[in-house]
């Protein structure tokens, strides 16, 4: 019979615990502290500890810290009331085998057990820098956003380069910090750069630096994001929306681990990591010739997929809360429970970014400490709705005060054939919310990028598209 060793403060919770593993068929040991913890673990027979990460005095990580040196292999199983992303991917860099988030199921907790016990692998425990933080928290209590979690922090010391995927808003950039930010580069610069962002002919001398006269303009050196990254990580957001000469030149310093300046002769080497992202499909691009396959093969030598927030389960609340306490400076407010079942039903297609914005535009719209639904600016039918909220808190301001009123368009979604071909009805409901951005954004298409979630590039190329004036 297994003896499981439960290192936790709250003695009502940790009881609780006992008598569930008594019930599943373990042996059982308690500890209150980290100290009283590991000297439960130097009398030996653990074969697996639970643990808290919050405890007084020396915390969970402490423990796991610890316990990889004195009992090398031993599996644990952090327990958190609130799991964010770092505290788990420290955990999971310090060897931690699963994350569990407080109150634990008993079958969730059977499987933990079970699955551990048999696996029962050695620890890959690794001296960590209590430093190293992402810049902003992730946040989630969801089953596939704690596996994410797990994965950087299972792969942020590798110098293996990294592709991010995910639709538009769902944190890819937060994924690319935290996996910097929790690597041996963390001391180096994260050096960001959105490729859809920066017009194609202006690209390279942005990626790989020029030299004094190489094009009319250029009227000194430059040493570009490539060099300026040396030493950390490069993180190249959008990379399905680059051109495929360039794409050519990126493939060739990742191979080469050189640069060659634009005008320039000599050839200068740089040690960086290379994180890419995109919400597009890059498979689909390869296949339809928009996109180098041996690229695409180099960048997804591990591959992060961020589900989109509608399968986060129980996230929205979560977030939205984080967003109220984080933004609301003074007397607090709270959301009615209208509002909250408003949020929770919505689908999210900008993800958290559009969650992030509809909670500071309800933040500058409620004038008392409640938030109720109509200040959220959710449409009931969410297909028909209005181009996602403002990105900036000053434009949420400025929308607050000015309500935008939209004319019918001429293609309106009402147009929308339900039952035909859901290529047409994308495109239906695209040029619809194209013209309903730009009418809102008085005719301004950076105004009206920002609340659609795309660049100007890629609002340039779909008013193309649709032949929007
Ligand atoms: N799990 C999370 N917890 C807290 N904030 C989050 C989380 N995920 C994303 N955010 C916030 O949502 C916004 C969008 O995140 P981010 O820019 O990383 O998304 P993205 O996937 O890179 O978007 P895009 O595809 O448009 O580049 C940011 O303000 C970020 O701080």
């Amino acid at each position: 019979m297994a003896l499981i060793l439960i290192v936790d403060d709250d003695t009502a919770f940790r009881m609780t615990l006992a008598e569930t593993l008594d019930d599943l068929g373990y042996q059982v040991r308690q500890a209150g502290s980290c100290e009283a913890g590991l000297a439960s673990l130097g009398d030996g027979g653990i074969d697996l500890a639970l643990v808290d990460l919050r405890l007084p005095g020396d915390d969970g990580l402490a423990f796991l810290r610890a316990a990889a040196t004195m009992a090398p292999g031993l599996p644990c199983i952090v327990l958190t009331a609130y799991a964010s992303g770092s505290n788990t991917i420290d955990a999971m860099r310090l060897g931690a085998f699963d994350h569990l988030t407080k109150p634990v199921g008993r079958d969730e907790l059977a499987q933990a057990l079970a699955r551990a016990l048999r696996a029962h692998q050695p620890a890959v425990a690794e001296a960590v820098d209590d430093d190293t933080q992402a810049g902003e928290q992730m946040l989630s209590n969801s089953a596939p956003m704690r596996a994410i979690f797990k994965r950087i922090g299972l792969v942020a010391d590798s110098d293996n380069s990294v592709l991010v995927l995910g639709e538009t808003g769902t944190g890819k950039e937060l994924v690319a910090q935290a996996l910097h930010a929790n690597s041996a580069r963390a001391a180096g610069p994260f050096v960001a750069v959105n490729c859809a962002a920066i017009p194609a002919e202006l690209l390279e001398s942005e990626l790989f630096g020029h030299v004094k006269g190489a094009f009319s303009g250029a009227a000194s050196d430059r040493l570009g994001r490539f060099r300026e990254a040396d030493g950390g990580t490069l993180f190249l957001d959008e990379i399905g929306d680059m051109a495929l000469p360039t794409q050519a030149k990126i493939l060739r310093v990742l191979q080469e681990r050189e640069v060659t300046p634009v005008g320039g002769r000599q050839a200068v080497a740089v040690d960086l990591r290379v994180v890419a992202a995109t919400h597009r499909d890059l498979e689909a691009e390869v296949a339809a010739g928009r996109f180098r396959a041996d690229l695409w093969y180099r960048l997804q030598v591990i591959t992060i997929k961020l589900p989109p927030l509608r399968a986060r389960d129980g996230d929205v609340a979560l977030l939205a809360t984080h967003f109220l306490r984080q933004h609301v400076h003074g007397r607090a407010k709270r959301l009615a429970p209208a509002a909250l079942a408003a949020l929770q039903g919505h689908p999210w297609p900008g993800n958290v970014r559009e969650l992030r914005n509809t909670m500071l535009r309800a933040i500058a719209l409620s004038e008392g400490d409640l938030i109720d639904i109509e200040h959220l600016g959710l449409d009931a039918a969410p297909l028909s709705r209005a181009a996602p909220a403002p990105a900036t808190e000053a434009a949420t301001a400025a929308a607050a005060t000015a309500p935008v009123t939209v004319a019918a368009t001429p293609a309106g979604t009402a147009e929308i054939d339900w039952d035909g071909p859901l290529d047409r009805a994308v495109e239906l409901l695209e040029s619809c919310m194209l013209r309903r951005a730009l009418a809102a954004a008085d005719g301004n298409r950076s105004e009206a990028a920002r609340r659609l979630g795309l660049s100007r590039q890629q609002l340039y190329r779909k008013l193309a598209q649709y032949d929007i004036e």
